[in-house]
């Protein structure tokens, strides 16, 4: 049944529990919204406190489900996002999501969405939507080399890859040369360390059976970025890929809001410093690490020189975070430590920010290359290596050198490599390189152009309501 040009779609969203999830499908919500349609955004209470305030004209057309989290044993009955967990834990908060079926289920039969957009984790979501008659897509925060390198449905369903070793070379599906590939000590330290599947689904069989039985793919990116990984994407999946473009963040809907205490006391503190001269630091909200590397990564910002504003998560474990004895009065002024949440859209809009010692999630990628900051790579977990090989293959950034079998890194390396980004004449081709990229990434009227076409695409799908 086709929908006519002027039907509004009603989308229901349903992202994993996590920030880096939660906050891209709630831009792609905004801007289904912005285009007249409506659009339910289902999450669990505190995961919605958390989100940005819709602005005012479009609070009427997205609709917050909210649904509580089931309690499970082992998780603390406030833990609702991937950032409350440790990485090691994560699989008891997918036990808790996987309870969200039943009241999912429910509501979606109640409400009749046309479309639902899913993750990763919902892999039981497809059937659901099916027999309920609703069209179902899913969409990656991934991009599409990282999604290549993981395979076909049937790979990710098969699991066929245990060893780290297994994660280092080039998979047979990949058919031309590449060097997206993960170096060993990114897979082995989380592979061993991570509990055993409670949920006795592991996430590459998540992964295999939400875009197996899905009717389209959305992917955040673009083909302009990745030409041939979206060529053989479609040809790995058999099915509809979209891109979704790169979804650029406005700036003045970031998570705080402007009457907020800690961007008043960050943005006095980059108003002082100069133009472009500042790194940005955040490994992102579930990349942690040991006790050893924080330190070497503290002594390497220290004797880089360079001003830095970094942004320390609160980790679940920790009472207080691992920054070495005195490190603040030895930075003096030159650098600035936040621990806990930071409006990072915000800051990295400020014209005072000129890099990013980033973990490489892709929501960090996507906004620091939006306003041309030269990224720092310093991978931990999840694809995070994979993005780094595509950007260092399109020689985008710098990567802070590791070892490949244990991932130690040395304070000396931190503080060269961050001296290149941000301020040796070796590094100027690669801060030009950069600022070219800011259109590509950054740039909302080109990249709405694709929400438009994925739009058209649902709308000609329209609904298959049975009922
Ligand atoms: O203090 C903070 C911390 C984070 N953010 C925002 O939170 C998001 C974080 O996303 P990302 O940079 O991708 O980091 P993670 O949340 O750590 O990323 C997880 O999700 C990504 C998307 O699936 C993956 O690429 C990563 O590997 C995975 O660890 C971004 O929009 C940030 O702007 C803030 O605004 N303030």
């Amino acid at each position: 049944m086709e929908k006519k040009e002027d039907e509004t779609l009603h989308v229901a969203m349903f992202p994993w529990l996590a920030m880096g999830h939660l906050l891209p499908f709630l831009n792609i919500s905004k801007l289904l919204a912005q285009k007249g349609h409506k659009v339910s955004f289902i999450s669990t209470p505190r995961n919605i406190e958390r989100l940005p305030k819709l602005p005012p004209n479009l609070s009427s057309s997205i609709t917050f489900v909210s649904l509580p989290l089931p309690p499970i044993p082992n998780l603390p009955p406030s833990s609702e996002s991937s950032m409350d967990v440790p990485y090691i834990n994560q699989q008891s908060l997918k036990s808790a999501f996987d309870l969200l079926q039943l009241p999912v289920t429910e509501f979606l039969r109640r409400s009749s969405p046309d479309w639902i957009i899913y993750d990763y984790t919902s892999h039981w979501l497809p059937p659901v939507a099916t027999e309920l008659g609703i069209k179902k897509a899913f969409f990656s925060l991934f991009n599409a080399s990282a999604l290549c390198f993981m395979g076909p449905p049937s790979s990710l369903i098969e699991d066929a890859r245990t060893t780290p070793d297994d994660f280092t070379v080039v998979p047979p599906w990949i058919p031309f040369e590449s060097d997206v590939v993960f170096r060993y000590h990114e897979v082995a330290r989380y592979v061993e360390k991570t509990e055993e599947d409670v949920t006795g689904i592991s996430d590459s069989v998540r992964f295999g059976y939400s875009i197996g039985e899905s009717d389209a793919v959305f992917v955040r990116s673009c083909p302009e970025f990745e030409p041939e990984w979206f060529v053989l994407l479609r040809d790995l999946y058999q099915k509809p890929v979209f891109p979704t473009g790169f979804l650029p963040p406005p700036v003045s809907e970031d998570h705080e809001d402007d009457g907020d205490a800690t961007w008043a006391r960050i943005k006095e503190w980059l108003d002082k410093q100069r133009v472009n001269s500042v790194v940005y630091v955040s490994l992102g909200t579930e990349a942690s690490l040991p006790r050893e590397e924080l330190a070497e990564l503290a002594l390497g910002l220290e004797k880089s020189k360079v001003p830095f504003l970094w942004a320390l998560r609160n980790e679940p474990t920790r009472s207080e975070p691992l920054i070495p004895d005195g490190f603040e009065e030895r930075v003096g002024g030159r650098g600035m430590v936040h621990v806990g949440w930071v409006p990072q859209v915000k800051i990295l809009s400020h014209e005072s920010v000129g890099g990013f010692l980033t973990h490489c999630g892709w929501n960090s990628v996507v906004e620091g290359l939006g306003f041309g900051r030269v990224p720092i790579f310093l991978p931990v977990l999840n694809e995070q290596g994979l993005n780094t090989r595509l950007l260092r293959g399109k020689d985008i950034g710098v990567e802070i050198p590791r070892n490949e079998r244990d991932g130690r890194f040395w304070s000396d390396s931190v503080a060269d490599t961050v001296r290149l980004a941000m301020i040796d004449d070796a590094g100027e081709l690669k801060r030009t390189k950069v600022k070219m990229m800011k259109g590509l990434f950054g740039n909302r009227d080109e990249n709405i152009l694709y929400v438009d076409e994925l739009i058209d695409y649902m709308k000609s799908k329209g609904s298959s309501h049975v009922g």
